[in-house]
């Protein structure tokens, strides 16, 4: 059977090598090129993605030293190091194809081959490269895991009516591969949602990548999410494996869809309809099977109004829409969310949970919670570190009859006009003015979030 994705390049100077080389390994793989001269190989690997070179040691008239064809071997090494290379020897240059193998070189064989060898050859070559690519892909999708596993993916907690509706749908979806929108205001749960769906669909033993495409750069899209090939940017000093290829078979979530630039919703777009991606510099098209789970607080449908937004984006990712409530819509569960943070918060700093009397859990539950369930989780977490006591105190929650969240502090006066420190202060202001939440806080700011993360890192805040 021929291997349709197989590509192998066959140079030699000698053509009846290249005609017979042509014709047998034709049968077996889906693309042969030959070419008769090194002197345009750098171009030909360019312009295409071989998996296979097969290589001639020795390209002027009657040299025998093997030293061009090593020279060669080195350069595609150094320039393409996943390609791999079978160097076509004759026969006593054994010494050279050991040295030659040492340098990288994958294989040889020697001249004139029996063509059963040179087939299994190739075939073993491009396993190797297969099989290493699929190391790569396994150590980046690990590392990606394991980054995952430190963040914090709480149980789904809430009982109200909305929030049973909620789970019901999530329970009936998650079984399917449809395409889920998760809307709602900022700390509704959406990630949580989101991982709650990949644990109940049957990807739940495959990766669940998370991407904030809001706080990606025009140039950082592509390549984060379709990876790219060595070479293909400065700095591109490594293949990297795609966030898309990085979930094959689970799920990808992509948060923050809403903030994604038009330009790039086109070149999204077209990895959805096609199942396919292709590396930044690369030239192969990757088939990828991903579920797709999107998150916005925007109403999308506004922003396609708006010009903001492509219609046809959106009808591609909200096959089933699930919108979050706002913590003040579901008051019934503040109750059962102060008791889970409470414990859970006790645990960590290594207490008692705190007790909460019936006035405390009253002014709880009147609290509209602006910030959402985050805003509640972060308050039980400042409680349980800052209680001496047994109980929850409503003059530590409410100092001013408004909940005592970082968040909620007043911004600190500027007290400076050194541009560097009114800058960090305008950071630190606007971060705390919208109780943490990036969108929002480059929003305040005028810029996008990508400048506010490098913002964030900058003043290590
Ligand atoms: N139902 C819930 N049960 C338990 N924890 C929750 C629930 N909803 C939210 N949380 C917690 O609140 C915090 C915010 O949740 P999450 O990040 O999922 O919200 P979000 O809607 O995605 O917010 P954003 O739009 O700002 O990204 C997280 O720490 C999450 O663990």
């Amino acid at each position: 059977m021929k291997d349709k994705n197989a590509a192998i390049l066959v140079v030699d100077d000698n053509e009846d090598i290249l005609f017979a080389a042509d014709l047998l390994l034709k049968k077996s793989f889906a693309k042969v090129d030959t070419l008769a001269s090194p002197a345009t190989i750098d171009q030909q690997l360019q312009q295409h993605d071989y998996d296979v070179v097969l290589l001639d040691m020795n390209f002027t008239q009657d040299a025998s030293s093997g030293k061009e064809g090593l020279a060669i071997l080195q350069r595609i090494k150094a320039e393409h190091p996943d390609i791999e290379v079978v160097l076509i020897t004759a026969y006593g240059g054994m010494e050279l194809a050991i040295e030659a193998m040492k340098l990288g070189a994958g294989d040889f064989v020697v001249k004139p081959w029996h063509n059963e060898r040179l087939l299994t050859t190739v075939h073993s070559a491009l396993e190797r490269r297969r099989t290493r690519h699929k190391i790569q892909v396994l150590e980046q999708t690990q590392v990606q895991l394991v980054e995952q596993a430190y963040q914090d993916f709480d149980e789904f907690i809430g009982n109200s009516d909305a929030m049973q509706a909620i789970k019901e749908t999530i329970q009936r979806a998650a079984s399917t591969d449809a395409n889920i929108l998760l809307t709602g205001e900022s700390g509704t749960g959406k990630g949580v949602a989101a991982h709650t769906i990949h644990k109940l669909s049957k990807r739940y033993d495959k990766p669940f990548m998370g991407v904030d495409v809001g706080a990606l750069t025009e140039s950082l899209f592509e390549s984060e999410l379709f990876g790219h090939k060595k070479g293909a940017f400065t700095g591109a000093d490594n293949d990297q494996v795609g966030r898309f290829e990085a979930a094959q078979n689970g799920t990808l979530f992509l948060d923050e869809i809403g903030n994604l630039a038009l330009s790039l919703q086109v070149k999204l777009l077209g990895a959805l309809q096609n199942r396919q991606i292709v590396p930044v510099g690369g030239r192969k098209a990757i088939d990828v099977d991903i579920r797709l789970i999107c998150a916005t607080n925007d109403n999308l449908q506004d922003s396609v109004s708006a010009g903001q937004f492509r219609q046809d984006l959106l009808y591609r990712i909200n096959t089933v829409e699930i919108r979050l409530p706002a913590l003040r819509e579901r008051r019934q569960d503040i109750p059962l969310l102060v008791d889970y943070f409470l414990r859970r918060y006790a645990k960590k700093y290594r207490r008692e949970p705190l007790r909460v009397s019936d006035n405390a859990m009253q002014m709880l539950s009147d609290w509209h919670w602006p910030g959402n369930v985050r805003e509640l989780q972060h308050l039980m977490e400042r409680a349980t570190i800052l209680t001496s006591g047994d109980d929850l105190s409503t003059e530590l929650l409410f100092p001013n009859g408004q909940p005592a969240s970082p968040e909620l502090e007043q911004a600190t006066p500027l007290t400076t006009l050194n541009l560097e420190e009114l800058e960090k202060q305008a950071v630190l202001n606007a971060m705390r003015s919208v109780e943490g939440n990036i969108s929002k806080a480059a929003k305040v700011l005028g810029i996008n979030r990508a400048s506010l993360y490098r913002r964030l890192n900058k003043f290590e805040l």
